[in-house]
């Protein structure tokens, strides 16, 4: 009946506007009222200033007279604490937490089990057991998601604590500004005053001694008063090199714990949970099929969302299976055109530290053989050349062994995490 509402809204609004405004609105409906969701305060304002009276008929013609409408913020994304504690800065201190990460939208699955425990234990304890937290894992798998998480939890339980959110590059540029007008003494103060420490890409701390050093002694503060200490690192922080070995030994003294790249199962619930929040409804074929050529990155399936959204809208098609390996084959192409299977030939031999004449070479070598194998899969995917054309490439080898190399990599990507880890770093170095 909705639907119905939004067809009928098409007579007075136009449809770009339905799109983008109204149809990614929650709709609940409890006896005669029909709430309307919206997801953040601009959207509500749009929706109560140009477009709700217009929605409210069209409700009342298509439910009936005796339905009511209504409209407000989405609840999930709207933790509730006070307009004190949201935007007050606290001793001076802004809390920089972002509202819209929150647990209730952290999509849970095999891979971030117990980061998320762990996170929800240290938001939810007044004295956690592990005291840092560490998390750590590569790009995209929602390390920032949970320390905004953490924050928001806490500011909804106790809106006095004085919580701060800082990613470790501002944390380095506010010293190397301390330093330079000779407000150390300030700089110190004012992060060994807050109760609670969230601190993002410690690994940007590499070679900057100066700041490990004050960091080291802000973080021992902190711990011996029971305060806090949340931190994420993109890597095992003991693999972290210029990191300082009395640091990363203190990193370790709470729990360390890692996010792996969410498994297939989970990138079609994120995708599809994605989806709904941004206004549309995936199909499951493809949300199966994004989630197959998206393998590592959960901010690459949000790209690939918004990108497809995007071109929907502005092309009035729907997003059904045949139009979205159009959309998504236009996105890959930005990597085609820069990538050359010399390229990742040259990438993949350095990354597994095997020569290239090796990976062109006949070696039956595991340690030789899956990294060539790997190769053969992103000549594949991240180029426009055939099976014909990439066993040329390697060695004048069949078209019939790239072919089993890719199934073969396809099937090994779709459980093993370490092997998506590495392909990801590859990709990264290919396209940095
Ligand atoms: N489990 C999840 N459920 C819902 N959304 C997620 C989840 N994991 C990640 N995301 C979303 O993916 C995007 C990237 O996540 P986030 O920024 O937290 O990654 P990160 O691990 O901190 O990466 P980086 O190291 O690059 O900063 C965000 O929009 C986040 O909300």
């Amino acid at each position: 009946m909705w639907e119905h509402c939004l067809k009928r809204l098409e007579a007075e609004i136009p449809k770009n506007e339905i799109l983008l405004w109204i149809r990614p609105l929650e709709v609940s409906i409890e006896s005669n009222h029909i709430s309307l969701l919206a997801s953040n305060d601009v959207v509500l304002d749009k929706i109560e200033s140009l477009y709700f009276k217009s929605i409210s008929a069209a409700i009342k013609e298509i439910f009936g007279q005796g339905y009511s409408s209504s409209i407000k913020i989405h609840k999930p994304y709207v933790p509730e604490i006070t307009e004190q504690a949201q935007s007050t800065p606290k001793n001076n201190i802004p809390s920089n937490i972002d509202h819209r990460f929150v647990f209730d939208n952290f999509i849970e699955g095999r891979s971030n089990t117990i980061a998320l425990a762990a996170a929800l234990q240290t938001a939810q304890t007044p004295n956690p057991e592990f005291n840092p937290l560490l998390l750590y894992g590569s790009t995209g798998l929602g390390k920032t998601h949970l320390l905004h998480s953490i924050g928001n939890e806490i500011l909804k339980n106790n809106p006095d604590e004085v919580v701060c959110y800082l990613h470790s590059e501002i944390y380095v540029n506010e010293m190397v500004k301390a330093i330079q007008q000779k407000s150390m003494e300030l700089f110190k103060q004012k992060y060994r005053s807050v109760t609670t420490l969230l601190i993002d890409d410690i690994q940007f701390f590499a070679r900057k001694e100066r700041t490990q050093e004050e960091f080291f002694h802000t973080f021992n503060y902190l711990l011996e008063g029971q305060k806090r200490v949340i931190i994420t690192c993109d890597r095992y922080p003991k693999e972290v090199n210029g990191l300082e070995s009395r640091l990363k030994s203190r990193l370790g003294w709470g729990i360390v714990v890692p996010i792996d790249p969410p498994d297939y199962e989970t990138r079609v619930v994120i995708l599809k949970e994605k989806a709904k929040h941004l206004g549309f409804t995936l199909d499951d074929d493809v949300a199966f099929y994004i989630a197959k050529q998206l393998n590592s990155n959960i901010r690459e399936l949000e790209g690939a969302l918004s990108t497809l959204k995007a071109n929907a809208f502005f092309t009035g098609k729907k997003i059904d299976l045949t139009y979205t390996k159009q959309i998504l084959k236009e996105l890959f192409k930005v990597n085609h055109q820069i990538v050359s299977v010399e390229n990742i030939q040259k990438t993949t031999a350095q990354y597994y530290n095997v020569k290239l004449s090796e990976l062109l070479g006949k070696s039956r070598k595991r340690s030789i053989v899956r990294p060539r194998q790997l190769a053969m899969y992103l000549a594949k995917d991240l180029t426009d050349k055939s099976y014909p054309e990439i066993g040329e490439s390697f060695g004048g080898r069949d078209h019939t062994t790239v072919l089993h190399a890719y199934k073969k990599m396809d099937e090994l990507l779709s459980e093993n995490n370490d092997l998506n880890e590495d392909k990801q770093k590859i990709v990264n170095k290919l396209t940095e």
